[in-house]
């Protein structure tokens, strides 16, 4: 059985894979002091719960935090007594092609949600994803990752607000039905909702724009569905797009063997 990790700066998604259909998915914030035992305790007292009585023999991860993949490799070593896949790292193979600037550490949550993409849409793509960035990855016809666009994430953004602002107090975003806020959550509602819909939307019209192909928007992560209320700007929404990649990546090494 495959557990698929993927570290995200704010939170860390945990995927049981069967082999044809991820069997259980568990979210946790991302610490690096966790240590081995306690992502063992944590994710073995999860199985039981769900009555899950599987062993997991392969683990693959991706992790745009490069500290906690050290604790990560100790608990598969230790608990499961294998070596995991790490996405990014030389001995990982990728089934898809990789064009920029010599010397760039692309995002490993990037190249997954490349591959991922490339498997489910085929090419020309562009693949937003709403984490604490938000990413816009530029997939190639041949599905090679090209580059993209790297803007703060929605909550990051709100948080901003607050933080700098002695009057502004914590929002959550949400789409408010009007452009005109009549009281301060409001206005800051309508500006993180309305000025976020307008930048991936000018965004999205750009990258076609320079690409010169037409091309497929694909959204993925927490906050995607929220912004496919505002506009008709996705093609497709899929929020299982990383964990897909993953499994992918991971199907590609051990047939690569
Ligand atoms: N309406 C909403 N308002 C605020 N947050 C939301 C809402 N809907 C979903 N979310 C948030 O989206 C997040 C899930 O997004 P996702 O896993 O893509 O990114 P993340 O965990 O925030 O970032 P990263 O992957 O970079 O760690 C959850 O933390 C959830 O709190
Ligand atoms: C942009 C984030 C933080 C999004 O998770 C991550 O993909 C990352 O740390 N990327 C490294 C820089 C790059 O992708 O070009
Ligand atoms: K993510």
């Amino acid at each position: 059985m495959l557990l698929a990790i993927d570290c995200g700066n704010t939170n860390t998604v945990f995927s049981i894979w069967d082999g044809e259909k991820f069997l259980a998915t568990w979210r946790t914030s991302t610490e690096h002091q966790r240590t081995a035992d306690q992502y063992y305790v944590w994710i073995s007292s999860l199985m039981s719960l769900q009555k899950l009585d599987v062993r997991i023999t392969d683990v693959v991860i991706s992790s745009t935090v490069p500290r906690v993949v050290f604790n990560l490799r100790v608990l598969c070593n230790r608990y499961f007594d294998c070596r995991p896949l790490v996405v990014g790292k030389p001995e990982c193979r990728l089934p898809v092609g990789v064009r920029v600037d010599v010397g760039t550490q692309v995002g490993p949550d990037r190249l997954v949600n490349t591959v991922a993409g490339h498997a489910f849409y085929g090419g020309d793509l562009i693949v937003v994803d709403f984490g604490t960035a938000t990413t816009f990855d530029v997939v190639d016809h041949d599905g090679a990752y090209i580059g993209g666009v790297i803007a703060p994430g929605v909550n990051l953004s709100m948080e901003a607000l607050h933080m700098a602002a002695a009057a502004l107090p914590h929002v959550d975003i949400s789409r408010p039905d009007s452009v005109i806020g009549k009281n301060t959550v409001a206005c800051m509602q309508a500006g993180v909702f309305w000025g976020y819909l307008g930048l991936v939307n000018g965004i999205c019209t750009k990258i076609r724009a320079e690409h010169g192909r037409p091309m497929t928007v694909i959204g993925t992560g927490g906050l995607a569905p929220l912004f496919a209320s505002g506009d008709a700007i996705f093609d497709e929404i899929r929020d299982d797009l990383t964990m897909h990649g993953l499994r992918i990546i991971h199907e590609f090494n051990r047939n690569d063997e």
